[in-house]
């Protein structure tokens, strides 16, 4: 029986955008803010209105969510009023459900940084938090600096705490925001400002990972009594991010004591769908997912060593601390033995191709993956080049065409009205239904603009493919990755398309090459493969 609601505050949208190399679109804004709606926690921290034009737009623009939507600022500066301080306006103007204020709570940052005496920063915050509470709003107050300030002076971090849970605060969020506490302390400090008669269900708790303890540390603080951990998605945030989401809520959902001891607001429902909002967060920040993220990752329920293979196929539990369905991530059982056999067998039937156990194809196919994604190619997410490897080794991939030669030539030049413009254009030679056939084709939209090379190769390639081109007319890229990646041990260039077609399907095709149009080619070509091998159908083989 669940006893106490523990709070979960995201703050993927201000201090995740606080990472380096990070900068939301207000588009991808919307997105991450929907999937944490549905997953379940309770506010979303949309950015610093005002600060810039992307925060600014993405709270005009703001979408529906049963998560209280939070804006985030600083509380007044001196010399002004809350009300006539401009950059707390903008926070305000927001017209957010709730509203998070910064202030110092060291004495040595008031003195230094803000170069204001302590009773004056006191009162700002008490002011400030006073106005948000006063506007209907509900406010938030995080205490940057903490926990360093209560180890200095922990009269005065207390006391600008207080200052701001007596203006009307809902929430002070302790924060460790130079990321250097460790759990043992957090939890002794938040333990003594609890028995200093502060709410325990008034306290947050807000941590970053410059010791790889931030997961521990917010943990701590609950276990000491705080009841509202902040945190981020994939633990984005400031220098070496903030705490792990992705980590925290499955820990708080299925692990002891958590578990039992209080409510949250993701369900387990909700919880399977983590590993696709982990993913989905990467895919926007072009990032490679980390493999060993802890329950999301793509290793976190792989097992390689044949010791823990064998055990896993005769129960999971021998090797495995959660069951993987319940975050939305899959065991795999990797290459080369019995046990990846199995799982290669899986991959093999949710692609359509039955293969007996112990068909010597298997051990094929797993070797070819092995040797290519040590070239840098990379098939966790290619399930389309996958699927055409295997049915290749398979002797089940029909030979629809053959290309003969490909150009492309990029060109800079003035346009009618000299003005420069790039202009792409592609030649490919294929072979199809035993006759040579010559596609050009320039890569432009609809008001001239140079799509690219890439996109020239596509339209060639699928221009005169003879009885296939029909096939290939609701086909469309929808995405294009580029990453340098290290293939055996020269750095290679690895591409990732993904098309989609009328029939709303989506895939994914992987090509490597030290040089980025043959790369992107052989994606290309997979995709197209892809489509007529889903559409054709095996009967429609055209081998030559
Ligand atoms: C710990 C955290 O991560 S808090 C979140 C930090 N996030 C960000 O800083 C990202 C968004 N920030 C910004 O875009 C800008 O800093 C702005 C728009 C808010 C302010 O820009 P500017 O007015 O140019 O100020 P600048 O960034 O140079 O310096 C911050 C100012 O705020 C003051 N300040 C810092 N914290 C506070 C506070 N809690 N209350 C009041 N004033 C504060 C500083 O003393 C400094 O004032 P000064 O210029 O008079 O010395
Ligand atoms: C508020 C905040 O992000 C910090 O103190 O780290």
């Amino acid at each position: 029986m669940h006893t106490e609601r523990l709070y979960l505050y995201d703050t993927t949208l201000r201090d995740g955008q606080q990472t380096q190399g990070v900068q939301f679109s207000t588009a991808e804004k919307i997105q991450i803010a929907q999937a944490l709606d549905q997953l379940g926690v309770d506010y979303i921290e949309g950015g610093w209105p005002g600060a810039n034009p992307t925060d600014s737009a993405f709270f005009d623009a703001a979408p529906k969510t049963s998560a209280r939507l939070t804006a985030f600022g600083m509380t007044k500066r001196s010399g002004r009023s809350a009300e006539n301080d401009d950059v707390l306006a903008a926070v305000m103007n927001a017209d957010t459900q709730a509203v998070c204020l910064v202030g110092k709570s060291h004495d040595y940052h008031v003195t230094h940084a803000l170069g204001i005496p302590l009773e004056e920063n006191v009162e700002n915050i008490r002011a400030s938090v006073a106005h948000v509470a006063a506007q209907g709003r509900e406010a938030l107050f995080d205490a940057e600096h903490f926990f360093d300030g209560y180890k200095d002076n922990p009269g005065y971090a207390i006391e600008v705490c207080r200052a701001a849970l007596n203006a009307g605060a809902r929430w002070v969020v302790l924060c460790d925001t130079n990321g250097g506490a460790l759990p043992a302390e957090v939890s002794r400090i938040v333990s003594e400002v609890i028995a200093a008669g502060f709410p325990g269900d008034r306290l947050g708790i807000h941590t970053h990972n410059d010791t790889e303890n931030a997961v521990a540390c917010s943990l701590a603080a609950v276990n000491a009594g705080a009841r509202q951990i902040q945190g981020t998605l994939n633990g984005l945030g400031e220098r070496c991010g903030n705490a792990n989401l992705t980590a925290l809520i499955p820990t708080l959902l299925l692990k002891e004591p958590y578990a039992s001891q209080f409510d949250i607001g993701v369900s387990n429902q909700a919880l399977a769908d983590l590993t696709r909002i982990s993913r989905m967060l990467d895919d926007i920040l072009n990032r490679v997912p980390s493999k060993q993220s802890a329950y999301v990752g793509a290793s976190a329920f792989a097992h390689k060593a044949g010791l823990h293979a064998s055990a896993i196929l005769k129960d999971p539990t021998t090797y495995e601390h959660v069951d993987p369905a319940s975050v939305g991530n899959a065991r795999i059982i990797p290459m080369s033995n019995q046990a990846g056999q199995s799982n290669l067998r899986k991959r093999l039937a949710e692609a359509g191709l039955t293969v007996d156990q112990g068909d010597p194809a298997l051990g094929h196919i797993l070797d070819r993956i092995k040797l290519r994604e040590a070239d840098g190619y990379s098939y966790d997410t290619a399930q389309a080049s996958f699927e055409l490897l295997a049915r290749d080794e398979l002797g089940q991939l029909p030979a629809f065409f053959e290309v003969k030669r490909y150009k492309v030539t990029v060109e800079r030049r003035k346009n009618k009205y000299n003005k420069m413009v790039s202009l792409s254009e592609a030649v490919v030679v294929v072979k199809v239904d035993g006759e040579k056939k010559l596609s050009v084709s320039e890569s432009h939209d609809e008001t001239g603009n140079d799509r690219g090379p890439v996109n020239a190769l596509a339209k060639a390639l699928s221009k005169d493919l003879g009885q296939y081109s029909r096939i290939l007319d609701d086909m469309h890229l929808v995405d294009f990755k580029v990453r340098i990646t290290q293939g055996g041990t020269e750095a290679v260039t690895r591409v990732i398309i993904d098309s989609e077609d009328g029939q709303g399907r989506r895939w994914s095709t992987v090509g490597v090459s030290a040089n980025i149009v043959d790369a992107s080619f052989e994606a290309l070509l997979d995709a197209i493969q892809w489509k007529l091998v889903r559409d054709c159908g095996r009967q429609s083989a055209v081998a030559e």
